[in-house]
C-alpha cells in the first residue's frame, strides 16, 4: 500500500488545515506583545481602548483560527484512515487463500482496526502539531531574544536541560507503545481463536484453563499499558520542573533588573508570557513526535499487512465454448503444498461432460478437497492444466471462473440475517420466481414453507436454526440461483437423519440434470447414484466408474464403499484411513468394520 500517496490525495486539507494552524500560532505569539503595550499605555496614562480592541480581535482569531485548523486536520485523518481501511479491506478480500490462512485473525483484526487508527494520528494532527509547534517554539525563541538575549540562555540552559530528559522519555514512550500494541494484538487473537471455537472449549470443560491464558494475555497487555502511562507521566512533570527553573531565575534575576532600571517592566512581563508561552509548544513538539514515532510502528504493521499475497485476477473473457466442451477437465496435474515433499494431487487425468453427478472417494488426506482449490483456482497446479467448459483456469478472469463454478462447502457456513438473504447473496437481483425454483431443485422447499415466516424467517449466526441438512440445500439452492456450469459439493459429513439425506440425494440428482456436479462422497448413498465415481489414494486417481463397476475391479473402493456402510444405529466413518496391513487388499464388501452392501446396493 501506498501510504504517502493516501496522504498527497489529501494534501489540500492537510495543508490548509497546517497554514490555519500557523496563522493562529502568528496570532498567540503577537498577544504578549499587545498586552505588554497596554501595560506601558496603562504606565503612561495613554488611551487604552485602541490597544484592548485589538487584543480582543487577536484572541477571537486565534480562537476561530485554532478551532477551524482542529477541524481541517482532524477531518483529512479520518479521510485518509477511511483511504487506508478500504485499501487494506479490498486486498484481503482479493487475498490469495493459503496467504491468508496463513495470517492470524486477531492480528489482522488490530492491525485493519487499531493501527489504521494510530497511523491517522501519525500522518495528520501529529505532523501538523510538530510543524505549528516548532513554528511557535521558533517564534518564541525569536521574541525573547529580541527582548532580552541574556535571559534567553538561561531559559534556553534550564528548558534544555529538561527537553533532553523529556526526549529521552519520549523515546522509550515509543518503545513500550510498541511492545503494548503486540501484547493487545495478542490478546485479541487469542481471544478470536477462542470464541471461534467457544462449543469446543465448553465441550472440552476448558473454560477455566482458556479463562487463565486469556487472563495473561490480558495482564500482559496491562503491564505494556502501565508502563507507557508511567514514562508518559514523566514527561509532563520534567518539562515543569524546567520551566519552573528557569522561571525562578528569570524572575529574581528581572526584578533585580528592573530595579536597576536596565530592563522595562514592560519587557519583563512579555518575557515571562513567552516563556509560558514556550513550555507548552515543546512539550506538544515531544508529544507530537512521540505520537508520530508510535504512527510509524503503526503504519509499518499496515504495510505489511497490506503485502499479502494478491489473487491473479488477469485473464481475458473467452467466447463460451461449444456444448461439446467437457466441463471439468484435469490434464495430467500435479500439485503440491508449499513446504510439503510429497505432492497432495500427483498426475491426475480426467474429463467430465457437461451435466451429470460425479463422486469422489478416497481416504482421509488422499487430495479430494485439493482437488477442489485447484478447480477454484486457490490453488494453482505445479505441472498440467484445469479446465473448466474448455478453457484453462490459468486464463479466466476469477471473476468468470468462480461465476461458472459454485462451491458448496462441508459446513455450509450462513450469514446472519433472513433465508431470503442467505439464499440470494450471491444473486442479489434474484426474482421471486428464481428462488422457488432453486429452492425446489434444491429439495428445500418444505423446509421453508415449515418456517414460521417462510423466506422471511432470521436465520443465526451461522445459520442456527436449521439442520445440518438443511443447511447444505439451502447453500446448494443459493449456488443453483448463480446458475454455475459446474457445482462443487463436499457433503456433509455429520449423521444427516434418514429424511434429510434422502433430500440431499434427491437434490444431487435433480441439480445433476442442469449442470455438472462434483461431489466429494462421504455417504455410500451418493456414491451409489453417481454416473461415475473417481477413486483418490495418496493424491493418485486409482481408478474411475461405475458403482458396480468398481465393486467389481477396484479393492480400495470396495474396501472404502464396506467402512462407509457402518451398522445401523452406529456412526458411519466418513473418511476412514486404511488400517494398517489391509492397505490396498482390504477385505471389501466383506470387511468386518461395516455391515455388507445391500443386494439392492451392490448390484448398482
Ligand atoms: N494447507 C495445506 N498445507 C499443507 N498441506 C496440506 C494443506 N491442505 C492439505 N494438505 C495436505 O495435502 C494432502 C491432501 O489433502 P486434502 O485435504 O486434499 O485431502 P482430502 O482427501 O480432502 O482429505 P479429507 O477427506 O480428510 O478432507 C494431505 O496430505 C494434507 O495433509
Amino acid at each position: 500500500m501506498n501510504i504517502s500517496a493516501i496522504v498527497r490525495r489529501h494534501r489540500l486539507l492537510l495543508a490548509v488545515g497546517t497554514l490555519l494552524g500557523l496563522a493562529g500560532t502568528a496570532a498567540t505569539l503577537l498577544q504578549p506583545l499587545l498586552i505588554g503595550d497596554l501595560i506601558e499605555a496603562v504606565a503612561l496614562d495613554e488611551p487604552v481602548t485602541r490597544p484592548i480592541v485589538l487584543i480582543a480581535a487577536l484572541f477571537a482569531a486565534d480562537a476561530l483560527l485554532a478551532a477551524t485548523h482542529f477541524y481541517l486536520i482532524g477531518r483529512a485523518g479520518e479521510n485518509i484512515v477511511l483511504d487506508m481501511r478500504t485499501t487494506l479491506t479490498g486486498r484481503l478480500l482479493h487475498s490469495r487463500i493459503r496467504a491468508f490462512n496463513r495470517l492470524e485473525h486477531g492480528d489482522v483484526f488490530t492491525r485493519t482496526v487499531a493501527d489504521t487508527a494510530i497511523a491517522r494520528i501519525a500522518l495528520s494532527s501529529s505532523v501538523a502539531q510538530m510543524i505549528t509547534a516548532g513554528f511557535t517554539t521558533v517564534g518564541c525563541i525569536a521574541v525573547m531574544a529580541w527582548l532580552d538575549w541574556r535571559m534567553l540562555l538561561v531559559t534556553v540552559g534550564c528548558l534544555g536541560t529538561a527537553s533532553a530528559v523529556a526526549l529521552a522519555l519520549a523515546r522509550a514512550v515509543r518503545r513500550a507503545a510498541v511492545t503494548n500494541r503486540e501484547d493487545t494484538s495478542a490478546y485479541g487473537s487469542g481471544l478470536l481463536r477462542v470464541l471461534g471455537a467457544l462449543t469446543t472449549v465448553k465441550a472440552s470443560r476448558a473454560e477455566a484453563r482458556e479463562a487463565e491464558r486469556l487472563r495473561e494475555l490480558a495482564d500482559a497487555a496491562r503491564g505494556s499499558g502501565v508502563r507507557v502511562t508511567r514514562l508518559s507521566a514523566m514527561l509532563m512533570p520534567a518539562m515543569n520542573v524546567g520551566t519552573q527553573v528557569s522561571l525562578a531565575v528569570v524572575i529574581a534575576w528581572g526584578m533585580a533588573r528592573t530595579a536597576t532600571g536596565s530592563l522595562s517592566l514592560e519587557d519583563l512581563t512579555a518575557f515571562i508570557m513567552y516563556l509560558f508561552y514556550l513550555v507548552s509548544p515543546l512539550v506538544m513538539l515531544f508529544m507530537a513526535l512521540g505520537e508520530f514515532q508510535q504512527g510509524r510502528a503503526a503504519i509499518d504493521r499496515v504495510r505489511e499487512l497490506a503485502a499479502v499475497e494478491q489473487e491473479d485476477t488477469g485473464g481475458s473473457v473467452p467466447d463460451r465454448p461449444a456444448g461439446s466442451a467437457a466441463a471439468v477437465e484435469f490434464d495430467d496435474v500435479t500439485f503440491g503444498y508449499p513446504g510439503t515433499s510429497a505432492p497432495a494431487v500427483a498426475g491426475v487425468s480426467f474429463s467430465l461432460p457437461a451435466t451429470g453427478v460425479t463422486a469422489i472417494v478416497g481416504p482421509s488426506g488422499a487430495g479430494k478437497t485439493t482437488l477442489f482449490q485447484l478447480i477454484e483456482r486457490f490453488q494453482d497446479p505445479d505441472r498440467g492444466t484445469v479446465r473448466v467448459l474448455g478453457t484453462d483456469v490459468a486464463a479466466l478472469p476469477l471473476d468468470e471462473l468462480r461465476a461458472r463454478v459454485a462451491l458448496v462447502e462441508q459446513e455450509a457456513p450462513l450469514m446472519r440475517g433472513t433465508v431470503r438473504e442467505n439464499l440470494t447473496y450471491a444473486r442479489p437481483d434474484a426474482t421471486a420466481g428464481e428462488i422457488r425454483e432453486a429452492v425446489e431443485a434444491a429439495h428445500f422447499a418444505e423446509v421453508v414453507d415449515a418456517l414460521p415466516g417462510g423466506l422471511d424467517t432470521e436465520l443465526g449466526e451461522n445459520g442456527i436454526g436449521l439442520s445440518g441438512g438443511q443447511r447444505q440445500r439451502l447453500a446448494i439452492a443459493r449456488a443453483l440461483l448463480a446458475r454455475p456450469d459446474v457445482l462443487l459439493l463436499d457433503e456433509a459429513t455429520s449423521n444427516l437423519d434418514s429424511d434429510s439425506e434422502t433430500a440431499l440425494r434427491a437434490a444431487i440428482t435433480t441439480v445433476g440434470t442442469r449442470c455438472q456436479v462434483l461431489t466429494i462422497a462421504h455417504r455410500i448413498s451418493t456414491v451409489v447414484d453417481a454416473d461415475r465415481i473417481l477413486v483418490l489414494e495418496d493424491g493418485r486417481l486409482r481408478a474411475a466408474g461405475t458403482h458396480a463397476g468398481l465393486m467389481a475391479s477396484d479393492d480400495t473402493y470396495r474396501r472404502l464403499a464396506g467402512q462407509q456402510l457402518a451398522p445401523t444405529g452406529a456412526e458411519p466413518k466418513a473418511e476412514p484411513r486404511p488400517k494398517a496391513g489391509t492397505g490396498a487388499t482390504g477385505t471389501g464388501a466383506e470387511t468386518d468394520a461395516g455391515r455388507r452392501l445391500t443386494p439392492a446396493e451392490a448390484a448398482r
